[in-house]
């Protein structure tokens, strides 16, 4: 079967600074698989989600050696607009992604970008704000939420362009208790659910989810834990 992710040997390093940031990551991931990837902080972990999902080279730049396929192409020869419909990403600070004035539009402006039919973006807005249970929260402007509850409703709005790998980067970092929990339950259902999901974090609850623990260690992936 052909895999979502396969890494080979990826170097790379940023323009500005001259070390090379990862050097030689391997890395391959099934389809439904779960990958958690730990590491300390400034080791490479959000470029390396950044250049799975195509932001570097395409917006960020860099000099990159080795091989990254997304489910058997390169993404050299992938446009960012090919990568986006299969790839989600959400971020650390929800505030990055947030930009619109209710939080209906937030989460019908993905699908609205990938042509997705009305009736078809109306069924995708209760099925995601159901998922992250912020159904009452429909008509408020995101910027009016706390913090946990706008990390919320950036995962719903990457779920609604229903992308076949989602990329979690330290989502939990920024967020309550509560808000952790409510994460780890919605991490927890789209795993029954048999996505296909890497995600970054330190919170031991949410890695506990994953099916693979791995470490970003020296510039390379290492086998961590499960
Ligand atoms: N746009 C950039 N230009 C130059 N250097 C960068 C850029 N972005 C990140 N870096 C550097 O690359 C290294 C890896 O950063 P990265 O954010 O990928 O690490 P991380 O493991 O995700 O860290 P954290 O856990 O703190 O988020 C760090 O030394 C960082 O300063």
């Amino acid at each position: 079967m052909i895999k979502p992710v396969e890494v080979h040997n990826l170097y790379f390093k940023y323009r500005i600074g001259s070390d090379y940031i990862l050097k030689g990551v391997d890395l391959s991931l099934n389809r439904g698989e779960v990958l958690a990837i730990t590491g300390l902080s400034g080791s490479g972990k959000s470029t390396l989600l950044n250049i799975i999902c195509g932001i570097i080279p395409h917006i960020r730049k860099g000099k990159i050696q080795g091989e990254v396929k997304l489910w058997g192409k390169d993404v050299k020869d992938l446009k960012i607009a090919q990568i986006t419909k299969k790839v989600g990403i959400v971020f650390q600070d929800p505030d990055t992604q947030l930009f619109s004035p209710t939080v209906e539009d937030e989460i019908a402006f993905g699908p609205e970008n990938l042509m997705v039919e009305r009736g078809e973006i109306g069924r995708r807005i209760e099925k995601t704000l159901k998922l992250v249970q912020m159904e009452e929260y429909r008509c408020e402007n995101p910027n009016n939420l706390s913090g946990g509850q706008k990390q919320l409703i950036a995962i719903a709005a990457v779920l609604a362009m229903e992308p076949e790998l989602l990329l979690f980067d330290e989502i939990t970092s920024q967020v309550d208790e509560e808000g952790k929990g409510r994460i780890k339950d919605i991490i927890s259902k789209l795993k029954e659910q048999g996505r296909t999901i890497i995600l970054v974090d330190h919170n031991r609850d949410i890695l506990e989810l994953a099916d693979r623990l791995m470490e970003l260690k020296d510039g390379k992936l290492e086998v961590k834990g499960w």
